[in-house]
């Protein structure tokens, strides 16, 4: 095992987007607290109410939870499903730019101390954030990089928000690239451990994700390679067929381990990676009444 193995070793024991062998034993509750984004990824469509349920895939959420329910909701959440270990916050947004991620992460920390805490960001404000974060006892963070050149990262988010100003194009990517990478550093130095998410989107970034792999080899656990679901301004363009990611995630397998269990989930999921198959089953009806019963307040 080397070092940076060795380093997150309790981690990857218990938490199922680290560890593809658990994916089927370990579950996580995503909190939708976090519904703004400082960025504008060109694949992005985040929806609420009505209109999610019926899709099972980032961004969506059926209602966005407030930190003051958070504790309630939790402890209903557990009394059904004996299996969790992990609790994250994926957005619909980004978890760094919404200070109810912080007020939520406090109330974890406070009320269920036993749990892993575990979030998902574009990194723009993660050399800000990372020592609170690990202030905070979060454990592990997902830092989607899907191009370590500004010039293919342009082609794939029109802007950034930073410090008060909208940087577009090429400038703002230059900004978001450099924080991540000084992000990822920080965080590995707090002791995070960090997954980077990769969407491929064969046009623009299949050629160049090894490049991401190799950028951040020596600080991120683990890459996720997930194929781009073609929608909002990147609707014309196609999915990557099986072969595609298979071949980017053995290419980038010499540099970073893959993890290649991803379900691409909710902002909202809650259970195992598969669970909603489990819900209907065990609850005979579907698992839309469920959600609408446990995302209403
Ligand atoms: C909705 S984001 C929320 C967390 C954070 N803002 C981020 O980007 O990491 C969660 C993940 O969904 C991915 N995602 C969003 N829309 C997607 C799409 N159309 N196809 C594939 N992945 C997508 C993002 O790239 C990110 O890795
Ligand atoms: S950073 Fe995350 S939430 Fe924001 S636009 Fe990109 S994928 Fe969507
Ligand atoms: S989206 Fe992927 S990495 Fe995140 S909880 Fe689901 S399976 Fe794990």
């Amino acid at each position: 095992m080397n070092q940076k193995m060795s380093k997150f070793a309790h981690i990857t024991k218990v938490h199922p987007c680290y560890n593809e062998k658990l994916h089927d034993k370990i579950g996580r509750i995503h909190l939708p607290v976090a519904p703004k984004c400082n960025i504008a990824c060109r694949f992005c469509k985040r929806s609420l109410g009505d209109e999610s349920l019926c899709e099972e895939r980032p961004g969506v959420a059926h209602h966005i939870l407030k930190p003051a329910d958070v504790e309630d909701y939790l402890n209903d959440l557990l009394k059904k499903m004996d299996n969790i270990k992990v609790i994250g916050i994926a957005g619909p947004g980004d978890s760094l730019f919404n200070k109810e991620t912080f007020e939520t992460l406090e109330i974890l920390q406070e009320k269920f101390p036993e749990m892993i805490r575990c979030l998902s960001t574009n990194g723009l404000l993660l050399p800000k954030y990372a020592k609170r974060l690990a202030d905070l006892g979060v454990k592990t963070v997902t830092t989607t990089v899907n191009a370590v050149d500004p010039k293919i990262q342009a082609q794939i988010c029109d802007w950034i928000y930073y410090e008060g100003k909208v940087l577009k194009g090429e400038e703002g990517a230059k900004v978001l690239i450099e924080n991540q990478i000084e992000g990822v550093k920080k965080a590995y130095e707090y002791d995070l451990a960090v997954k980077i998410n990769t969407v491929l989107i064969p046009e623009i970034n299949g050629e160049h994700i090894v490049e991401v792999a190799k950028t951040f080899k020596d600080y991120a656990f683990v890459q996720n390679i997930i194929p781009l679901i073609p929608m909002y301004k990147m609707e014309n363009l196609r999915r990557p067929t099986c072969d595609e990611i298979s071949g980017v995630r053995d290419n980038s397998e010499e540099f970073m381990t893959q993890f290649r269990a991803c379900q691409q989930c909710r902002a909202d999921a809650a259970g195992l990676l598969h669970q909603k198959n489990h819900i209907e089953q065990e609850k005979g009806k579907n698992l839309d009444i469920y959600d609408l019963k446990h995302f209403s307040h």
